[in-house]
Parts: structure tokens; C-alpha cells; sequence
């Protein structure tokens, strides 16, 4: 059994995320998501869905086999019981990948790291996008 991690955050879900996590279940036997907490996302505008409704929705999709929320204070916590064999990054995710395989080879985890293209053109595929318009409508 192959098993693949994903992560994100998963703020108000569109085909994007489909398309992401279908492309990372695709890699192996089983799909884990680990969802970022509320507190750990400061590297965009805080979430607007909560992290137990974002976890809610991405643990209901058919591709997940199980979705936890992260750990607040160190990323590498949750791969411990996790020990996944492959670890998908997403096309925007900002990690290095020889820098996270060597970080996680420190810690005895032996994860192939790989990058996920973006899907192609769609109309509302982004999270930034999908509030812009609802403010330019609603705001
Ligand atoms: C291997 C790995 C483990 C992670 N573990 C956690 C975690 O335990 N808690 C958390 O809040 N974020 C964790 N993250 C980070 C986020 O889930 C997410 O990848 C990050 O916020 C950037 O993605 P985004 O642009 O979708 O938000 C982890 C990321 C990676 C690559
Ligand atoms: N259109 C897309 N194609 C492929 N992957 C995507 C797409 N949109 C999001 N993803 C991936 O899904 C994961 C979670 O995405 P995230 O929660 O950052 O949403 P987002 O729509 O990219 O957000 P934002 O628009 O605020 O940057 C990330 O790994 C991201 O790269």
C-alpha cells in the first residue's frame, strides 16, 4: 500500500482542490489530507470557513480515505503516526522539495515529495478568486 499525503488549506472548496487531491490519490493506494489550522495560515489572508468545517468538507470527498487538522505547533508531528510514502505538494505550495525530503529524512521519514501541477483554466479555480468576486458583487 503506496500511501499519499496531501496538505492545504482548503478554504471555501472549488475544482482546484478536486483536481489536486484526484492528481495526489492518483500517485498511490490511500489519500491523507492534513488541513492547516486557523492559526498556522499567515502566509495569506486568515481563512473564512473555520478549520473544523474545512476539515468537515475535505474528509466528506470520495478521493479522501482520512483528513486530520494539523498540528498548531510543528508540521512534522502529524507525519509521524501518518508515515506516508509520498507527499504531494501543490503547484503554489512553498516549499522546497530536496530542503523538506532532507528535513524529513532527519526525522527517519522516507517521503518522495512531488509537485502537482496547476489544473487547467477554470473559471473560479482559486480561493482569492472566488471571495474577490463575491465582494465585487456582494461587498
Ligand atoms: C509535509 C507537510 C506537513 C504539514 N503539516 C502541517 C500541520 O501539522 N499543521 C498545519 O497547520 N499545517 C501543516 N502544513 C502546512 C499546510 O497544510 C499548507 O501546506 C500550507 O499552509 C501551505 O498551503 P496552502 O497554500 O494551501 O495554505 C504542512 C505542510 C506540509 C508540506
Ligand atoms: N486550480 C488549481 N489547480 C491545482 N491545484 C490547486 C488549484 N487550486 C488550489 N490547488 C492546490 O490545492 C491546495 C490547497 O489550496 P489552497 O487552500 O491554497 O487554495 P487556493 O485556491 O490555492 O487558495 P488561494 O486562491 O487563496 O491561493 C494547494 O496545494 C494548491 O496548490
Amino acid at each position: 500500500m503506496t500511501r499519499v499525503l496531501a496538505t492545504g488549506t482548503f478554504d471555501i472548496l472549488h475544482p482546484g482542490h478536486v483536481y489536486f487531491l484526484t492528481q495526489a490519490r492518483a500517485l498511490g493506494d490511500e489519500l491523507f489530507v492534513i488541513v492547516a489550522r486557523d492559526s498556522n495560515v499567515t502566509h495569506k489572508p486568515k481563512p473564512v470557513v473555520p478549520e473544523e468545517q474545512r476539515l468537515e468538507m475535505v474528509d466528506a470527498l470520495g478521493t479522501v480515505d482520512k483528513a486530520i487538522l494539523g498540528s498548531e505547533k510543528d508540521m512534522f508531528e502529524p507525519l509521524k503516526e501518518i508515515r506516508p510514502d509520498i507527499i504531494a505538494l501543490g503547484y503554489d505550495q512553498h516549499f522546497d522539495i530536496e530542503l523538506l525530503e532532507k528535513e524529513l529524512t532527519k526525522r527517519e521519514l522516507h517521503a518522495k515529495v512531488v509537485r502537482i501541477p496547476l489544473s487547467k483554466k477554470c473559471p473560479l479555480c482559486s480561493t482569492g478568486a472566488i471571495i474577490k468576486e463575491a465582494l465585487k458583487r456582494y461587498g
